[in-house]
């Protein structure tokens, strides 16, 4: 494909930087054809699902789509607010705030919002941003667990966006914060003041999005880096082994994926006499329908029905004052040696070629 036609070059145009929290993205509304749209774009990736194409065309659109798209828009409209769903509303705020804590530590950059599936749309984004002038980009990924299903969609979905632009802007990409300080501060905050207000349970279920178990087999980092998390918190809360677990939530299709399972492990935990659960969900930095609906609705039944008599779930981190402290940490170490700093001389320099630009402007014009 030929790149595009870009707008004439100015010289001395001041180039700008730009953060892009980028999030897997939800339906548009809570209806079945929304909803099918949405799964239809997210399911069609093969970084999420490795089937040979040509089959999983047929089985997606024959069987999948048909069947979940009505169930899925019933759990959505369970969760939905009256200003839409959660997990916009969540990214949405954060890149608000995120904004604000980067001007309050002195640099000058966008912050703009993007979804891999639905809208915003990323390339939609990342060519506005081009249109406003941001010439250094950086992609933040609101997952703090690298996966191959997850973040590298985002990385395919950045660079299959400039193959057809024929200026583009630096590019930064961060890959991962499982282990980040700041991150792990932000949890443990807001696990202890949970506890603060409604004391501590007998177990704590930490609850990560699952995958396939193939992809571990074939590599995927994501299981060790959930792994890492939850050790590192664990020890930050001062738990022993016996009172925490790891879990992996959302299986979807019948392949196996990372084991064990939350639902089962909840049923199992009030069976073997488990009194009180708190569920954490860190993988997860923005509620959404695989928090609200799946762990603080359907598992929490589960787990009460078995005989379990108290089931607590601890929110994500949201909008958290700590939670937007660490993006703005993580932010600010991947933005090193990019000018983001407005310096007066840098503000002097870029007059200087604005009006040089004026200068040649006037010089091509006296030559026609
Ligand atoms: C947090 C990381 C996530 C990983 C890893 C992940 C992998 C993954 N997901 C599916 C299938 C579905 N996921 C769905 C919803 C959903 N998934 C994540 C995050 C991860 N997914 C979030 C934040 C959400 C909620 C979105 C929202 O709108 O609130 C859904 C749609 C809902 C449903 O119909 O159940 C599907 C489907 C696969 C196959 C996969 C890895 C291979
Ligand atoms: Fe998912
Ligand atoms: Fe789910």
């Amino acid at each position: 494909m030929r790149p595009m036609q870009e707008p004439t070059y100015t010289h001395g145009a001041v180039a700008k930087t730009a953060v892009v929290l980028v999030n897997l993205g939800t339906p548009d509304a809570p209806t079945a054809s929304a909803v099918r749209r949405y799964l239809k774009q997210f399911l069609s990736d093969p970084r999420v699902v490795e089937i040979p194409r040509a089959a999983w065309w047929f089985i997606l659109n024959g069987i999948i789509l048909p069947l979940r798209s009505r169930k899925s828009a019933a759990k959505y409209a369970s969760i939905w607010t009256s200003e839409g769903s959660p997990l916009k509303l969540h990214t949405e705020k954060q890149a608000v705030l995120l904004r604000g804590y980067m001007g309050e530590r002195g640099h000058d950059v966008q912050v703009a919002y993007a979804m891999r599936y639905g809208t915003p749309a990323l390339p939609d984004v990342l060519a506005k941003l081009k249109a406003d002038g941001c010439d250094r980009i950086l992609i933040l990924p609101a997952y703090p667990q690298y996966s191959g299903t997850t973040t590298a969609s985002i990385f395919d979905a950045v660079f299959s966006h400039y193959t057809n632009i024929r200026n583009i802007p630096e590019l930064r990409l961060v890959k991962h914060y499982h282990d980040h300080e700041a991150y792990i501060q932000a949890l443990k905050k807001s696990v202890l003041a949970y506890w603060e207000m409604h004391a501590r349970p007998d177990k704590l279920v930490m609850s990560f999005h699952g995958v396939p178990k193939r992809t571990l087999m074939l590599g995927d980092p994501y299981h060790c880096e959930c792994h890492k998390t939850a050790r590192l918190l664990a020890a930050e809360l001062k738990l022993g082994l016996d009172q925490y677990i790891v879990t992996f939530q959302s299986r979807f299709g019948k392949a196996e994926w990372l084991q064990p399972y939350t639902a089962p492990t909840l049923v199992k935990l009030a069976k073997d006499g488990v009194r009180r659960v708190d569920v954490l969900c860190p993988g997860f930095t923005s509620d959404c329908l695989e928090t609200l609906e799946e762990i603080a609705m359907e598992a929490k039944q589960d787990f009460l029905t078995a005989g379990g008599k108290e089931f607590h779930y601890i929110p994500c981190l949201n909008e958290t004052p700590a939670w937007i402290t660490a993006l703005a940490e993580i932010a600010e170490q991947h933005l090193v040696g990019w000018p983001t700093m407005l310096t007066p001389m840098m503000r002097e320099e870029a007059k200087m070629a604005a009006e040089a630009s004026r200068e040649r402007a006037r010089l091509l014009g006296a030559g026609k």
